[in-house]
């Protein structure tokens, strides 16, 4: 990404963020290629993926913002959570909802 999860620079950086955050997925490493111009060259190669926000788990390449949200949108991001053992707090949210 551009800048950190606390501090993006990057609104599309950003945007990852705040869709992780949605889900409750807080806890994962972040790089900043703004740090790193080895990293942030080396990344576009290693997933021939030119742009970056590049969204991994489970060290498998996803995506970037754009994925990211369309996984988000049609509940894709929920069971790709899931097989990381993750459960998506948006699945507590809505429960929350149900009960109101
Ligand atoms: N549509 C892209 C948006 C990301 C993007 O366009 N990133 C640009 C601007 S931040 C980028 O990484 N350019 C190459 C670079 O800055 O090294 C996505 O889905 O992730
Ligand atoms: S840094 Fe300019 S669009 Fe990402």
């Amino acid at each position: 990404m551009k800048g950190s999860p606390a501090q993006p620079l990057c609104g599309f950086s950003n945007a990852v963020v705040q869709i992780l955050r949605l889900h409750g997925v807080e806890d994962y490493r972040a790089h900043d290629v703004l740090q790193d111009p080895d990293l942030r060259q080396g990344i576009k190669d290693y997933s021939n993926w030119p742009t970056i926000p590049q969204v991994y788990l489970n060290g498998e390449f996803v995506g970037g913002c754009d994925i990211l949200l369309q996984m988000h949108q049609n509940g894709d991001l929920v069971e790709e959570l899931k097989k990381l053992g993750i459960r998506s707090a948006l699945l507590d949210a809505e429960k929350d909802q149900e009960k109101k």
